[in-house]
């Protein structure tokens, strides 16, 4: 009998979500090594992109070590059956840049918008299918708007041409049985597949992303040793093995996949990705995993509890993008603080 799972596509993330963990240091041997490594185990999708998605290589996100260009064509080149993936969030990436992206054969492109803001990704959506690329729509922050808004901006972005949208818990605050909920409704309601990305730092990534799996989710995100944003994410290879225990056969040899995470990612990681008290404020308090890098520093310049910024930007709904209020805020904190002492 056939095992289940042939119809799941697995994107690993490291080498882009990773990028906010080492801020946007990749070297391209590094880069190359990983997707070398990535390619030989049969990973479906790479991507490869800034943190922030294409054109993020800027003071306010934080400047590349490498142009992202150069990485996506040494990704193209070590790939042999991998497909090279990008990240593009419409304001930060323009039309220009994926077109950039696709010359240099990356082949598939996550437009990503905060999930009520689905109507800016039109344009590069239909951009992507021009240019003859796979566009999927990324819906950020998916934990922050109600079931029925999650869907509602879901349906833009299928009649704008994507191929498949993301439940994305950006700020890893997702609990098994809300992704489940969501995915489940945007099953019934769209026509095309439905994806999750997920972050760890409430430590139920590996369980939400079964769950969505369990709930009809084809397009899965996984980063090899958690290597991404806060917590990082859904560990690829212990999802594989989980997989494997639960009778899915994606087609991703196992063996390979822990040993390169051992040895080739590894040694990449700048700190542990074990959850730390910072990355489970972020959870706790919704707050975009990527912001964990920027209130520490923040925190380090006011003198304030990184933890008290991240849990006065969840009250204040920050959404990516204004990574320039984390100083105003830890600015105000200390302001007030001084005022009570
Ligand atoms: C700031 C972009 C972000 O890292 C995209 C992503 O992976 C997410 O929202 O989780
Ligand atoms: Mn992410």
């Amino acid at each position: 009998m056939n095992k289940p799972g042939k119809d799941i596509k697995i994107t690993e993330v490291c080498l882009r979500d990773g990028s906010h963990s080492v801020a946007h240091q990749f070297t391209e041997k590094q880069v190359r090594d990983v997707t070398r490594a990535l390619d030989d185990a049969g990973m479906h999708y790479i991507e490869v992109s800034h943190g922030d998605g294409l054109g993020g290589s800027t003071i306010q996100y934080g400047r590349s070590l490498v142009d992202e260009m150069k990485l996506i064509e040494a990704a193209v080149e070590e790939a042999k059956q991998s497909k090279i993936a990008v990240l593009l969030l419409p304001g930060i990436g323009t039309v220009h840049e994926l077109k950039e992206a696709s010359k240099r054969g990356a082949k598939l492109v996550r437009v990503a918008t905060h999930v009520t803001e689905a109507d800016v990704s039109a344009q590069h959506i239909d951009m992507a299918r021009e240019l003859g690329m796979e566009a999927l729509g990324f819906l950020m922050m998916a934990h922050s708007a109600p079931v029925e808004k999650l869907v509602e901006q879901a349906k833009l972005m299928e009649s704008y041409g994507a191929q498949a949208v993301y439940v994305t818990d950006s700020a890893g605050a997702l609990l098994p049985h809300e992704v489940r909920e969501r995915v489940r409704a945007l099953r019934e309601n769209l026509d095309i597949e439905v994806g999750f990305h997920g972050h760890n730092n409430l430590s139920v990534a590996v369980a939400n992303t079964l769950a969505a799996i369990e709930e009809g989710a084809t397009r899965i995100d996984g980063a090899v040793r958690c290597l991404g944003a806060g917590a990082g994410n859904t560990q690829t290879e212990v999802l594989l093995a989980v997989m494997d225990r639960m009778g899915y056969d994606v087609g991703i040899d196992l063996y390979k996949m822990m040993d390169l995470a051992e040895d080739v990612v590894g040694p990449i990681i700048p700190g542990s990705q074990e959850i730390r008290k910072g990355s489970l404020a972020l959870g706790y308090a919704g707050v975009y995993s990527s912001f964990l890098l920027h209130a520490e520093r923040a925190g380090k310049r006011f003198g304030i509890d990184p933890r008290d910024i991240l849990i006065e930007l969840g009250e204040m709904k920050v959404v990516g993008g204004q990574e320039d209020m984390i100083i105003d805020v830890a600015a105000n904190l200390s302001k007030k603080q001084a005022v009570e002492a």
